[in-house]
């Protein structure tokens, strides 16, 4: 198929130039041949057999399953794998003819610049401005450019405000769009990006893919970047590589080709799927609505499946009023009044830095309320003044840094104690772990665990104290779709059986899925606070992907239009 065909991504006033047809694999600048790590005293290797190339001016996207090697693969490249992580790299990657074994990174750092998933394992110095800065200073280059760069990049992420702020009190969003800005700072020829966007609001991470597509486009640079978020990037890659199951060759072709037999799909092609929509797939929301007037008359007459509205009766399992908190001369919440029922899952969005982490942790009282009250469980107690073994029964924290609740030294250790902690029949928290991720293994360090595979760890760490209520800051970075999937089945259970969950998230199929409530923050503020449905069909940065192709008709899930398909057949 040609490139051409492909739609611009939603960034306004950035154009895809129109290419007839595809280039016929511009100068290689990326290069694997026959590529297997195997990761010290793992029973198989963690890639295998991996032969591909990436041309210059590119972007290339990389998919796949939660724990599959996709950051393993990046590594290669940034020279992080083997030099930093261990284990042992058979065959031979180079970037820019540069071969990545006998190169350490630092000797790459000039052609290739590198955005992990953990950005504040990266920083080095500690403001933003200097953190700009600090590539292009290792690089030596002359202090007007720099300057100059670091203005650009300032304004080019929305870091302007922040540009003296300790990055240690940033926001995790604020933190990532750090981290990207500075390897941009140093113009590389190749950027290597771990799930850029994971941490990002959806119009955050639109603006980023619009900077990125813009230096593929204008500059020739060559971007590899993974990400599960398909619904946020699939439209911008030249090329897409598949990593099916871990150990398995690469699968390596156009999106409209991998796509439809991806084990990992984005719900536009999920829904395609389900409507039968022949080649070549949509993978934009305005292409696929121009295929949907079929889809949508069999769906008028039918309403989509009501979620299980959550008990009215009983005291809210927490609650705050008229609440302010303060970082500093930072106001990160002013005046907010919310309440969450037994039963009743809250979806809370907003921007980066909206103040959505500081509700959450203020309901674990690590925050005094500058003003107003926080009340926690039956007896409506303060949390701040609450013993921390007191509190733990009524109310459970996965923290936006699931590292910050491991520390022992496997996985079954980890386990164990969660079992001990929540007076727990023992393999309840390994029972969970699995539900989630099946191939996590016991005897594995959380350390060396992927993303994905950390959070299901943490996610069932905390599950197995089934707290009354329970919150979660950003619970799906990391996970594919299948996992996410699961990790929806659990909550839903919880929230059945009468558990509170409050859930802070950028992912807006997510929150399509599993909100009963959808509440708005804005700059510390509530601005809106409604029934799923409502809130999110009434603003386009927070609606799903099928919500978008179906409008005006309220359906926002996949799940949702495949039960009532097979409903109606
Ligand atoms: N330093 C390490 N030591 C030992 N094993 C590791 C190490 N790093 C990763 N692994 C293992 O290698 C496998 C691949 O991990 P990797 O992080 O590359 O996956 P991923 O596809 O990026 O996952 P995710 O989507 O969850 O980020 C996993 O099973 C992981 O546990
Ligand atoms: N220790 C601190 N000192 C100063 N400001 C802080 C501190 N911690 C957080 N902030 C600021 O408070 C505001 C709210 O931060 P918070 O982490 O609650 O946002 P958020 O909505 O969770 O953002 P994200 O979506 O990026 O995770 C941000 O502007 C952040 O920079």
């Amino acid at each position: 198929m040609a490139g051409g065909g492909r739609p611009a991504g939603p960034a306004p006033g950035v154009r895809r130039p129109g290419r007839a047809v595809r280039r016929p694999g511009g100068h290689a600048v990326i290069r694997f041949e026959q590529v297997s790590v195997t990761y010290d005293g793992a029973a198989r290797p963690a890639l295998h057999g991996v032969e591909l190339t990436v041309p210059e001016g590119e972007l290339a996207l990389l998919v796949g399953p939660s724990g599959v090697g996709k950051s393993t693969l990046l590594g290669a490249v940034s020279g992080l794998v083997p030099h930093f992580s261990g284990g042992t790299l058979r065959g031979r990657v180079t970037v820019a003819g540069r071969d990545t074994r006998t190169h350490k990174p630092r000797e790459l750092a000039d052609v290739v610049g590198t955005v992990g998933q953990d950005p504040l394992a990266h920083f080095v110095t500690d403001t933003v401005e200097d953190e700009l800065a600090y590539g292009m200073e290792s690089l030596g280059l002359p202090p007007d450019t720099m300057r100059r760069r670091v203005e650009e990049t300032l304004d080019l992420l929305g870091l302007a405000e922040l540009r003296d702020r300790p990055i240690a009190t940033l926001s995790g969003g604020q933190r990532q769009r750090v981290a990207i800005g500075s390897v941009l700072t140093t113009h590389p020829r190749v950027l290597v990006l771990d799930e850029p966007t994971s941490a990002l609001d959806p119009a955050a991470a639109e603006e980023v893919l619009a900077v990125l597509q813009r230096l593929v486009h204008d500059l020739g640079t060559t971007v590899l970047m993974a990400e599960h978020r398909l619904e946020r990037v699939v439209q911008y890659a030249d090329q897409v590589i598949l990593l099916p199951a871990p150990g398995a060759p690469p699968v390596v072709g156009e999106p409209a080709e991998i796509m439809p037999v991806s084990p990992v799909q984005p719900p536009v092609v999920a829904l395609g799927g389900l409507a039968g929509w022949t080649a070549p797939v949509p993978l934009s929301v305005r292409d696929a609505r121009r295929k949907a007037g079929a889809l949508r008359e069999r769906l008028a007459p039918l309403t989509p499946p009501a979620p299980r509205t959550p008990h009215e009766d009983g005291a809210p399992a927490g609650q705050v009023e008229r609440l302010s908190v303060r970082h500093g001369r930072v106001e990160a919440l002013r005046g907010v009044s919310l309440s969450v029922r037994p039963g009743e899952t809250v979806a809370l969005m907003g921007r980066n830095g909206a103040g959505k982490s500081t509700l959450l942790t203020a309901l674990v009282g690590m925050h005094e309320p500058a003003a107003g009250t926080i009340g926690i469980g039956p007896d409506n107690s303060a949390p701040h003044r609450t013993r921390p073994a007191e509190l733990l029964r009524h109310v459970g924290l996965v923290p936006q840094d699931p590292r910050d609740l491991l520390y022992a030294d496997t996985v079954a250790a980890e386990c164990a104690a969660a079992d001990e902690d929540a007076g727990a029949a023992p393999g309840t928290c390994r029972a969970l772990v699995t539900d989630l991720l099946p191939e996590v293994a016991d005897d594995t360090h959380p350390r060396d665990l992927s993303e994905g595979q950390r959070l299901a760890l943490t996610l069932s760490v905390i599950l197995t104290a089934r707290p009354p209520l329970l919150l979660l800051d950003e619970p799906t970075r990391g996970l594919d779709y299948a996992a996410k999937a699961r990790l929806t089945g659990v909550l839903r259970e919880l929230a059945a059986d009468g558990h509170a969950i409050v859930l802070a998230t950028h992912d807006v199929e997510l929150a399509a899925e599993l909100a009963h409530r959808v509440v708005i923050l804005a700059d510390g503020e509530v601005v809106a606070d409604g029934p799923t449905a409502e809130v999110v069909m009434s603003s386009p940065a927070f609606a799903p992907q099928v919500a978008k192709i179906l409008a005006p008709l309220p359906w926002l899930t996949v799940p949702q239009v495949r039960e009532a398909l097979e409903g109606a057949r």
